[in-house]
């Protein structure tokens, strides 16, 4: 891999259940490393409540972790501003996440206006380039945000990002609010986006289907920890921990031998609470691989020469999968 711009260590967050002040502490992310390079994506996918999302908001400094550190081009970074410049966010909900009051022209000029990158006429020729740059008719700028889809909307929240210039982008759901027929052309344009800039991303998502098309890299969080990592073809077409196996099976699979497997894992157990986690490996309760070591000790993500990096006792190779 090139050098990283943007890396983490050992990240973790505590939250307390609900939201309570008495509430039961849990990890939402626990012990969780990264590392992405200039024009590369790593997507990050797991169910709702991994803690996806609480990953993403540590990485752009819209949480502080509790353990762990980030780093930009090497040095730990700080809530220093023209450092977070350069680490971008794109929010899920393209309905919420843009000022119904303000014009386009305002929204996209934030980050101008905030780190002081542009004024009056450049102001407003750079918000025109940006709209230009994201498919969007720069004549545009003067409406307000109702005026548009849901995939335009999600298209001037791309734009706002770049305003800043970033060399990263962490982009959290961006597609899954909107309509199937639009996701394909929102992820197109990031990565159109991504080899025009050189800028690296980071794609968070639950549907492995979507992240296909734009990843380098896959992540697979389940309950707070990374759980399998790798070259996106290795994640994606020969997984191998059984849990991405299962969430390969809630797409559509065409190979009949991984899609037993993965019906068989994904209908065992209880959804996952975080609160709660089981002692061992926390997918083990909905595991047909589990044996003894995997209900007392938890396994570490761990690099194997020429594939996929997993923490896993029994991670499924090829001949499983064949006699599966
Ligand atoms: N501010 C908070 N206070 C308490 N709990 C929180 C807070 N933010 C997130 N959580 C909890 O932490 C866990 C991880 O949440 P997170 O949003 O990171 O997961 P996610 O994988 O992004 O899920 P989703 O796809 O539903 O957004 C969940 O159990 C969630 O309820």
């Amino acid at each position: 891999m090139a050098e990283p711009i943007l890396a983490a260590r050992g990240l973790s967050k505590t939250f307390r259940a609900g939201g309570a002040l008495f509430g039961k502490p849990f990890h939402a992310v626990k012990d969780v490393s990264l590392a992405v390079a200039p024009g590369e994506t790593l997507s990050v996918v797991g169910e709702s409540g991994c803690g996806k999302s609480t990953l993403a908001r540590m990485l752009v400094g819209l949480e502080t972790p509790d353990e762990g550190e980030i780093l930009f081009r090497g040095a730990p970074i700080r809530r220093d501003k023209a450092l977070r410049r350069q680490v971008q966010m794109v929010f899920q909900d393209p309905y919420l996440s843009l000022n119904p009051r303000r014009t386009v022209l305002d929204i996209i000029a934030e980050p101008l206006d905030v780190h002081g990158l542009a004024k009056g006429a450049a102001r407003r020729q750079r918000v025109e380039e940006l709209l230009d740059s994201v498919g969007l008719d720069p004549a545009a700028a003067t409406r307000f945000p109702h005026e548009f889809s849901g995939g335009q909307r999600q298209r001037i929240g791309i734009a706002r990002a770049l305003a800043a210039e970033p060399s990263v982008l962490v982009c959290d759901e961006p597609v899954s609010a909107l309509d199937v027929s639009v996701q394909a052309q929102v992820v197109n344009l990031l990565i159109d986006l991504q080899k025009r800039l050189e800028i690296a991303i980071i794609f968070i998502a639950h549907d492995l289907a979507v992240v296909r098309a734009i990843s380098s890299r896959v992540m697979v969080m389940y309950l707070g920890r990374a759980v399998e990592m790798g070259a996106a073809d290795q994640v994606l077409v020969t997984p191998s921990h059984p849990y991405t196996v299962a969430l390969r099976g809630s797409a559509l699979e065409p190979d009949p031998a991984r899609a037993r497997l993965a019906r068989g894992t994904a209908a065992r157990g209880e959804p996952p609470n975080p609160v709660d986690p089981p002692p061992g490996c926390r997918f083990n309760p909905r595991c047909p691989r589990a044996t003894d070591i995997c209900r007392g000790e938890e396994p570490l993500l761990t690099p194997r020469p020429g594939t996929t990096a997993v923490a896993c006792y029994h991670p499924v190779g090829r001949e499983q999968l064949v006699g599966a």
